[in-house]
């Protein structure tokens, strides 16, 4: 399965001009606020008409400006999720569920349903209307309705903002289930990191209209730094885990990562697998000798690559720690002082890192 997008849409002050090719699984959007990644999302549905260009979504040519094509909404089979989960107030849960397969016109038996409701776990809400469910919960009776339309692409755009965070801890399993069960793939638009970083395979990183960088998550998040507008302050890098052990008298797991070994408290962590930490800039220090007397469990030996301002009192610095990148974000005072330049060898020291759900102390 492949997606092509290849579309050029201006509308005053603003252009979108994106040239992308994306595969299974879930696709992350993300950018600052009014880089385009709506208008994109809109584009693809058929929501919007863009100005020229070419939409293929696993072989169906959806759009194609120089042939006078483009294929109405109805007869896209794009699945849409939107902040609010736009259920139909007057039907109960199984109604709007229904609503989803009848659009597909025919086909999806009762086992399918039986599979969408035990997948997003919104059994015990079938009789319900959408005015006694809570926002997490409508979210998923909207993603099971997206679902049984048998869509080609599954476009979500910013599904969980509407939401607290209790009501998002509490639907992000779900999610995580939709992208490991459900074949379909899944377009994701958002601007949180920590979002993106936990559900998307890869990453689609625009601004001002213009693709930025796309590629895996964890190498596109270490090179955020160069995304202007806003992001810088939760700039950080991502990286897999593997649990490789644990030491019970201290209540430590063993993480293997690219950057080095690291030890995290056990908490709820598995005794094996996989996971992924999230490190941002902020909670890396940085020490010019292997740390001693200081009680942060982790230090990584690295090498600063580069040094990047970020407008106010800060610098961000991209280390080179083992194989992978690394921020830490100092203040330019500090960076001074260690005379932190590209070449610089330095100590990581970490203070804490986002682990699933959880941010952990070190
Ligand atoms: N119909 C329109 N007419 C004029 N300008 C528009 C129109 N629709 C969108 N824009 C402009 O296009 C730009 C991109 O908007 P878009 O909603 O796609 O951004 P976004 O990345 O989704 O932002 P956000 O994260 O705030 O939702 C903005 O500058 C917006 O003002």
């Amino acid at each position: 399965m492949t997606i092509e997008i290849a579309v050029r849409h201006a509308v005053p002050g603003f252009t979108l001009d994106v040239d992308l090719r994306l595969g299974n699984g879930l696709n992350a959007l993300f950018g600052p606020s009014g880089s385009g990644k709506t208008t994109l999302v809109n584009v693809i549905a058929g929501l919007r008409r863009p100005g020229a260009g070419r939409i293929v979504v696993d072989g169906t040519v959806l759009h194609d400006s120089a042939a006078g094509l483009d294929l109405p909404r109805h007869r896209r089979r794009i699945g849409y999720v939107f902040q609010e989960a736009r259920l139909f107030p007057h039907l109960d849960v199984r109604r709007n569920l229904l609503y989803g397969r009848w659009l597909r016109g025919q086909g999806g038996g009762r086992a399918e349903i039986d599979a969408v409701v035990e997948m997003l776990g919104i059994g015990s809400l079938l009789a319900r209307r959408p005015s006694g469910l809570s926002g997490g919960e409508k979210q998923r009776v909207a993603i099971g309705r997206a679902l049984l339309s048998a869509p080609r692409l599954l476009l979500m755009d910013e599904p969980l903002t509407a939401l607290d965070e209790a009501r998002k801890a509490e639907i992000m399993p779900y999610l995580e289930r939709l992208r490991d069960e459900s074949r379909v793939p899944i377009l994701y638009v958002s601007h949180s990191v920590a979002e993106v970083g936990r559900l998307a395979g890869e990453m689609v990183a625009l601004s001002g209209g213009r693709v930025v960088a796309h590629g895996p998550t964890a190498e596109v998040m270490a090179g955020l730094d160069i995304l202007p507008g806003g992001v810088t302050a939760e700039a950080g890098v991502m990286l897999d885990a593997e649990v490789v052990g644990t030491e019970p008298e201290w209540q430590l797991t063993l993480l293997d990562t690219a950057a080095g070994r690291l030890a995290v408290p056990s908490g709820d962590l598995p005794a094996a697998g996989r996971v992924r930490l999230r490190i941002r800039a902020r909670d890396v220090m940085l020490a010019l000798d292997p740390p001693v007397g200081v009680s942060a469990l982790n230090s990584l030996p690295g090498v600063v690559e580069a040094v990047v301002a970020t407008g106010d009192s800060a610098v961000l610095l991209r280390l080179r720690c083992n194989t992978a990148v690394v921020f830490a974000r100092v203040t330019r005072r500090s960076a001074a002082n260690l005379d932190l330049v590209p070449g610089r060898r330095v100590h990581a020291v970490l203070k804490s890192v986002a682990l699933d759900r959880a941010m952990i102390s070190l």
